[in-house]
This record gives structure tokens, C-alpha cells and sequence, in this order.
């Protein structure tokens, strides 16, 4: 490809502000010297079409492929004109899956087996096109090659060949600097600062800053698909609480009253509502409005086992009619993704969320290794309902949009009658990365639940603190 089409490229988009450098803050919280946003091409025709003509030359025309798909969203007008260009047939990958009619998370017609190019802006660690990469692999597509427009040479060259993608990029972070600082469009310092930046932003740092643990709960929101972990994650941040209360209590004034003294104070509170003694519709309708004013979630803790038809009955009907109060619920992965698909024709999937069970706390369970990474691996198709798993260990899974809800927490390390193991706040939140940390006896069978509540909230929040800031800057 002939340089000065580069260079004119570059130029273009220059001037158009979608290559711009100062003192940027990524939506991950990743400070950056140099910021792309390509989403503002659609508004030059020009330069779209210019774009598409040099990624064809560079990475379509003599490529063999049956497909094209470009990751949602900046890249699909380019995957558009380079399908229309190659007479190449397009596939549109859904970010998140439709809960109504034929619930595909990938558009068009195609057979097992067929292959597929990837068409994406920019890369940093590759996660966006390995996400792609997985939907489309779970419809039996095959996909090997990438071509992007700017590689920022932040490892995702690196990570994506590991994961048998090459890469065919128009830039890199540093031919496109050359190029500008050629042309006098920006200033000796910045070409410095920007290869400073690249030199000490090596994959491994990159990846370490958008760790789920060392990353602030508000800064995870972005990264979350499911709408109840974006609402947590916010009530986390602007509250100041991770405590979510097992309000195990069997008779409903006890659990109002005790929401009423504590509701400011937590995250979410938990129910059964099959232990109450003396349930009526109304309790539920007082138990939102608590929710209401306090601004905290419901998690019904029903922990569904049984086929999908039935859990999806379980959910919806019956005397507790759970979806139609509860913002999220558990769910056991033991009989397979039937489960996940029954509620998540049964949910209202834009508002409610699911937290599948991945480990227990308690001694002596049968959950293996295995089934813990096929729990969260099932989880991956199911993204539009998975809020988090319940776990107790910060390794079960990495991804920062999900939540890691850990009960068995006491302030002392201790055991009751029946196997329930009880670690401590520091263990929990700073060893074992636990985001939402559930306690039940350590408040409810306290003398003074409220101030117990109390000493609670500040002990987690504590440790929430020290965790995020062992942060690299
Ligand atoms: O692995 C698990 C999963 C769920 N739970 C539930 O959490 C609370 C814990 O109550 P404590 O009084 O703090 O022991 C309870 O409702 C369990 O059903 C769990 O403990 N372990």
C-alpha cells in the first residue's frame, strides 16, 4: 500500500479530531496520552470510503474468507461498505442477546464451518474481537484473520495471535505518530510522551489495570452488560456500601423493621421467601418501596435447580410470583444451560439479573474445579442476565462487568453447626476479591442489628479501599 495514501488517511483523520492527544482517561479508568474515537467518521463519507478502499487493499481482496463481521458497533458501517465492495456476504454479531423471537447473537445466514474475517477500529488488548471471536465460534463459525484500522500496541496483536487471530492493521499507534509528526501536525514532546507512554503501557501492565479486583466499582459500570451490575456497581459507588443483608428472618415485620433501621446502610438485601411464616402480598409491595427509598436491590435467594420449564414456572408464578419483585435471583448451573435460557425468556432481561452459583460456602460441597469453570464458561452465552456468580475466590472469573457476591462472611472466623464456614471482611474482599459480601447472622442475631450493620458496612467499605488501591497509576 502506497505510503502517501497512509499519510492522507492520517492526515484526514486528524483534522477531524478522531486522533487527538493531551491527558485522556480511558472509559477504564487507563490514563492515555493519545485518544482515537472513529465513531466520528460516519459523519465524512470521504474518509469512510477512503478507509474502506485501503482496508480492502490491505486485508480483504486477496484474503479467503465466506464472511464478514465487523464488532459492534464503531466497525459496522466499514464492515458494511467492505462487504458491499468484496461482494461478500456480512454477519452482524449482537452485543447483547434478544430476549424475544429467535434470540440469535448472530445475525444472517451461514453454515458450520464457514469462515469469517473480522473487521474492528481499534485494538488494545483484542478483548472486543476475542468476544466477537466467541459468539461467532459458538455458532460453529471459524475465524482467523482480523483487519483494523489502528493497533495502539497495547498487546492485543500479542493476544490475539495467541488465540490463532492475525492481525492486518492500516496503523500502528507509532506509524501513525511518525506520520503526523512528519507533517508538523503535532510537537517533538508529544511524539516523546506517546512512545514513553507505549514503552511503559506493555500488555502486561495494561492487563493488570483492568483487573476486576484493583478496579474501582464505578469505573466497572461500563463494563457490565447486564442492567441490574450496572445498578449495583452504581448504588455500590454512590452509597459507599458493599453489604448486602441476608434478611433470614420468618416473620415479615421482622424483616421490615430491621430494612427500615439498616436500609441505608447496604448494598442489597437478600431474601428466602420461602421462610417466612406468615407471607402476604403486600409485604413484598412494602419491601420495594424500602428498596425505593433506601436504594438498594432485591436478590431473592431461590437458588433454581430444576429443569427450564419448571424454573421458568418457579419465576413467574406460584405464590411468590418472584419476578415480579425480586431485581435478581440465584440460580444453580447443576442441570445445564436449560436454565439460563428458560429465564431468560421468562425475565424481563432489560431489568433483572441472575447470579449463577459457582462455589459454596459451605464444608464439605461437591462443587469441583470443573464444574466451577463450566459454570462461568455457560455463563458467557447468557451476558444480557448474568449479573455475577456467587463465589469465593477472586480467580473463578476476570471479566470486571460481573459481580463476585461471597456469603459465609463473619468478623471473626468461625463455623456454625451445620458446615457454614465464616471468613473474615480482610480475607473476603482484599485476599479472595468478593465485590457484594453478604451477611446474615453476623446482623440479624446481633444484640443491636443496626449498630451491627454498622460495623459491618465500614469494615467491607474499608477493605474494599485498601483492595483498589494497590491501583497502579
Ligand atoms: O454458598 C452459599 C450460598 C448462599 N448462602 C446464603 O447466604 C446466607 C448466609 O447467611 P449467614 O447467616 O451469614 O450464614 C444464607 O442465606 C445462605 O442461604 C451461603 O451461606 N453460602
Amino acid at each position: 500500500m502506497g505510503l502517501d495514501k497512509l499519510e492522507d488517511l492520517a492526515l484526514k483523520l486528524f483534522s477531524i479530531d478522531a486522533v487527538k492527544f493531551g491527558d485522556f482517561t480511558t472509559k477504564t479508568g487507563i490514563k492515555t496520552p493519545a485518544y482515537f474515537d472513529l465513531r466520528v467518521i460516519v459523519s465524512y463519507p470521504d474518509i469512510m470510503e477512503l478507509t474502506s478502499n485501503m482496508l480492502y487493499d490491505l486485508a480483504v481482496k486477496d484474503s479467503q474468507f465466506d464472511h464478514l463481521c465487523g464488532v459492534p458497533y464503531t466497525a459496522l458501517p466499514i464492515a458494511t461498505l467492505l462487504s458491499i465492495q468484496a461482494k461478500k456476504p456480512m454477519l452482524m454479531r449482537r452485543k447483547e442477546t434478544k430476549s424475544y423471537g429467535t434470540k440469535k447473537s448472530i445475525e444472517g445466514h451461514f453454515k458450520k464451518d464457514d469462515t469469517c474475517l473480522i473487521i474492528e477500529d481499534v485494538i488494545t488488548s483484542g478483548s472486543s474481537i476475542l468476544e466477537t471471536v466467541k459468539d461467532l465460534k459458538n455458532e460453529g463459525l471459524v475465524t482467523t484473520e482480523a483487519a483494523i484500522i489502528l493497533d495502539r500496541e497495547q498487546g492485543g496483536r500479542e493476544n490475539l495471535a495467541k488465540n490463532g487471530i492475525h492481525v492486518k492493521s492500516l496503523f500502528t499507534m507509532r506509524t501513525l505518530i511518525e506520520i503526523l509528526k512528519k507533517h508538523k501536525k503535532i510537537t517533538d514532546e508529544i511524539v516523546v510522551t506517546v512512545k514513553n507512554y507505549l514503552n511503559e503501557t506493555k500488555a502486561p501492565v495494561i492487563e493488570k489495570l483492568m483487573e476486576r479486583v484493583i478496579l474501582p466499582y464505578e469505573k466497572r459500570i461500563d463494563f457490565a452488560t447486564n442492567l441490574v451490575a450496572r445498578q449495583l456497581f452504581n448504588i455500590m459507588a454512590t452509597k459507599k456500601t458493599n453489604l448486602c443483608l441476608s434478611a433470614d428472618l420468618t416473620m415479615t415485620t421482622g424483616i421490615l423493621d430491621l430494612l427500615e433501621k439498616v436500609g441505608e446502610h447496604i448494598c442489597m438485601v437478600k431474601t428466602h421467601i420461602d421462610i417466612i411464616d406468615d407471607f402476604r402480598d403486600d409485604f413484598v409491595v412494602r419491601l420495594k418501596q424500602l428498596a425505593d427509598r433506601f436504594n438498594f436491590l432485591i436478590l431473592e435467594d431461590r437458588k433454581y435447580a430444576d429443569i427450564g420449564h419448571t424454573v421458568s414456572l418457579q419465576y413467574s408464578k406460584g405464590l411468590y410470583k418472584i419476578g415480579e419483585w425480586a431485581d435478581c435471583v440465584t440460580v444453580h448451573s447443576l442441570p445445564g444451560e436449560g436454565i439460563l435460557k428458560a429465564l431468560n425468556g421468562s425475565m424481563n432481561c432489560i431489568t433483572k439479573g441472575v447470579f449463577l452459583l459457582a462455589e459454596m460456602s459451605s464444608e464439605g460441597n461437591l462443587i469441583t474445579q470443573q464444574y466451577k469453570q463450566e459454570t462461568v464458561s455457560m455463563a458467557s452465552k447468557y451476558a444480557n442476565i448474568i449479573t455475577g456468580f456467587v463465589c469465593q475466590n477472586k480467580d473463578t472469573f476476570q471479566n470486571p462487568g460481573l459481580i463476585q457476591l461471597t456469603p459465609g462472611v463473619q468478623l471473626e472466623c468461625s463455623k456454625d453447626d451445620f458446615g457454614q464456614i465464616y471468613k473474615t471482611p480482610e480475607k473476603v474482599v482484599v485476599e479472595n476479591g468478593a465485590d457484594v459480601i453478604v451477611v446474615g447472622r453476623g446482623i440479624t442475631a446481633a444484640k443491636n442489628p443496626e449498630v451491627q450493620a454498622v460495623a459491618y458496612k465500614d469494615a467491607l467499605w474499608k477493605c474494599y479501599i485498601k483492595r483498589i488501591s494497590g491501583k497502579l497509576e
